[in-house]
């Protein structure tokens, strides 16, 4: 039977990659990406913004909506501190199997907790099911229409501090026009747009950081 992508994605890293050094695992799924089939991760590039905004908060606790084949999983939680933990909530169970593995390749099964399911059912049960109190960073990689109706849930559900970064990915491409907006108009957050491309591509795009202001 034939492979799927995102199988294809786990190989090349169990091949390329050394086990239990995330930065191998980032660089072996960057070559398979450029080199054999794009794969929609953040990439290299919006990668490196990511790094120094990760560097520049140094968060606890940390929620990924939209781990896919975990890529940007690996590459935060390599570089959070000892007691940090990242939370990340993948919709496709194929998909969370595959990052299972590839975040179990780079040796981080202790930073991060993948959980199934959808993100209306799964952020009004943080606080219960995982004892967050609020987060310190959002990566939000997701279904673009789904940022500005979980941004406002994670709002009404008190997830969110003053301070609390908002990092956005594909603001450009393929956009999320209704989430730009209200972060860029509403009194409640700062935004920046850190300009880049469209991972292993010369295509526009970028993150926006938003920082929510209680
Ligand atoms: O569509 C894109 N990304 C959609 C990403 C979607 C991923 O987020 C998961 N999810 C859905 N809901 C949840 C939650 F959290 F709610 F549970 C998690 C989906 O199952 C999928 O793995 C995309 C597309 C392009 N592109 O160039 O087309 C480039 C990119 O960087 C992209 O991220
Ligand atoms: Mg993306």
């Amino acid at each position: 039977t034939q492979s799927t992508r995102p199988q294809r994605l786990l190989h090349a890293v169990q091949k390329n990659a050394t086990r239990g050094d995330p930065r191998s695992v980032v660089k072996a799924i960057d070559n398979f990406c450029r080199q054999k089939e794009w794969a929609m991760n953040v990439g290299d590039e919006k990668g490196c913004i990511l790094d120094s905004v990760v560097s520049e908060v140094n968060p606890v606790t940390v929620l990924e909506l939209g781990t896919y084949c975990g890529y940007s999983t690996v590459r935060i939680a390599s570089l959070l501190p000892p007691r940090a933990k990242i939370i990340t909530l993948e919709f496709n169970p194929d998909y969370a199997k595959i990052a299972r593995q590839v975040i179990a390749w780079a040796g981080l099964e202790d930073k991060i907790q993948v959980v199934e399911g959808p993100s209306g059912e799964w952020i009004p049960k943080m606080k219960e099911q995982f004892g967050v109190k609020t987060f310190d960073l959002v990566f939000l990689d997701h279904w673009k229409d789904r940022y500005l109706p979980d941004t406002k849930l994670l709002e009404d559900c008190g997830l969110l501090r003053k301070g609390t970064i908002l990092l956005a990915d594909n603001v450009i491409c393929p956009g999320t026009p209704d989430y730009l907006e209200y972060v860029r108009n509403s009194p409640r957050y700062k935004s920046q747009y850190f300009k880049s491309h469209l991972e292993y591509t010369k295509a526009e795009d970028g993150l926006e950081k938003s920082v929510f202001l209680g």
